[in-house]
């Protein structure tokens, strides 16, 4: 096979993980043509997700985005499972599964001996060595990240990640695949979160530390941000729209992998995590979603 042909074998793509960002990533496959199987290990997980597709693309269609044939067949493509084996006849699997080493080792080890021998397994990882995840598979020279951005249906920028061992072939074929997206790339060397969180999470963090010292309000510092410095949200709701068990893991990441106190995950970060107040998809973050609209929780 050619290069060219190698790179343009990407047909089937399964997604390891139906939350936010795996359900986001199926989607934009799917209204790109590719046939999409959607994994999680439990079926109210992959419903979910499957609504939630559902839902976004009735919203770009009722915008005049797509069209009701494009929704149609977008959603005809889309197949839900919780079994490993149905990621097999897949060339490309992306694995969106929450952002913990040890979640994403386990996963490489149950669905790696289901995997065709020839395809590629991608990690969506926001922070973690492609590298290390990589020394956890049986394929690190067709494994390496590819970094989309919340929400995936809207955000132009994906970051592709080659770890120590990903050959030239698999980056093509990655690269072939996010273009078929419509999607930007922006090519990150391996490096604790890369480069839009290298950059994002610590105005983040440092958000919450103004918070934490108590120098401004919820409101007064998202309201800063959006108005001050023209962000399309504020720093906190932006950490709860991503989920705030996934900033702190980042944080971490950053911490233990560049060893500098300046990426000090806040202790009051912490502490909503360890509350369970995740942020949006929790209900519960900075803001309490639970009413009409969203409300500060200090
Ligand atoms: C953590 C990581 O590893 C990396 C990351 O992803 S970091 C996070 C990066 N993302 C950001 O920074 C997002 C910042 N926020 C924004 O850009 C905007 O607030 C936003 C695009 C999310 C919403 O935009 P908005 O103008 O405030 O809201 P709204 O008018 O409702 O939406 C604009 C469009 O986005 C769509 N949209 C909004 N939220 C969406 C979602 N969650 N899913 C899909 N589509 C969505 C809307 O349908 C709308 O589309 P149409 O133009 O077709 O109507
Ligand atoms: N949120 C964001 O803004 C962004 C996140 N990312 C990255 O994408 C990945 C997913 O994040 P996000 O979608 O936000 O997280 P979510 O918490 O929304 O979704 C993670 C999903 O993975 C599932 N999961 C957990 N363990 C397993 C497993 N063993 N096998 C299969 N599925 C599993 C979870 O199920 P359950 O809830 O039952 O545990 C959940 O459905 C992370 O690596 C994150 O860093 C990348 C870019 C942006």
């Amino acid at each position: 096979m050619s290069e060219g042909e190698m790179a343009d074998s990407i047909k089937h793509v399964g997604i390891v993980g139906a939350g936010q960002m795996g359900s986001g990533i199926a989607h934009v496959s799917a209204l790109a043509g590719y046939g999409v199987t959607l994994y999680d290990i439990a079926e109210d997980r992959t419903s979910a997700g499957r609504d939630k597709i559902a839902a976004t693309l009735d919203r770009q269609l009722a915008s005049q985005k797509i069209t009701e044939a494009d929704r149609d067949a977008a959603m005809a493509r889309i197949a839900t499972t919780t079994d490993t084996a149905a990621l097999g006849t897949a060339d490309l699997v992306i694995e969106a599964a929450t952002e913990d080493e040890t979640v994403k080792r386990k996963i490489y080890r149950e669905i790696c001996p289901h995997l065709a021998p020839g395809a590629i397994l991608a990690t969506n990882t926001s922070s973690i060595s492609i590298t290390r995840l990589a020394s956890a598979t049986d394929r690190p020279e067709r494994f390496m990240g590819i970094h989309f951005m919340n929400p995936v249906p809207v955000m132009k920028l994906v970051e592709l990640v080659r770890g120590i061992a990903t050959e030239d072939a698999t980056f093509e074929s990655a690269r072939h695949y996010v273009t078929a997206l419509d999607k930007t790339i922006s090519v990150s060397e391996d490096f604790p979160a890369f480069i839009v969180n290298r950059i994002l999470l610590p105005m983040i963090n440092e958000a919450i530390y103004v918070l934490y010292e108590g120098v401004g309000s919820v409101e007064s510092i998202d309201t800063a941000m959006k108005l001050g410095a023209n962000h399309p949200m504020g720093p906190l709701q932006l950490a709860d729209f991503i989920g705030l068990d996934t900033c702190l893991s980042i944080m971490q990441v950053l911490h233990d992998g560049l060893a500098d106190s300046k990426y000090r995950p806040c202790p009051l970060l912490v502490k909503y995590v360890e509350a369970g107040w995740l942020g949006r998809k929790a209900g519960r973050g900075f803001y309490d979603y639970r009413g009409e609209t969203p409300v500060p929780t200090r």
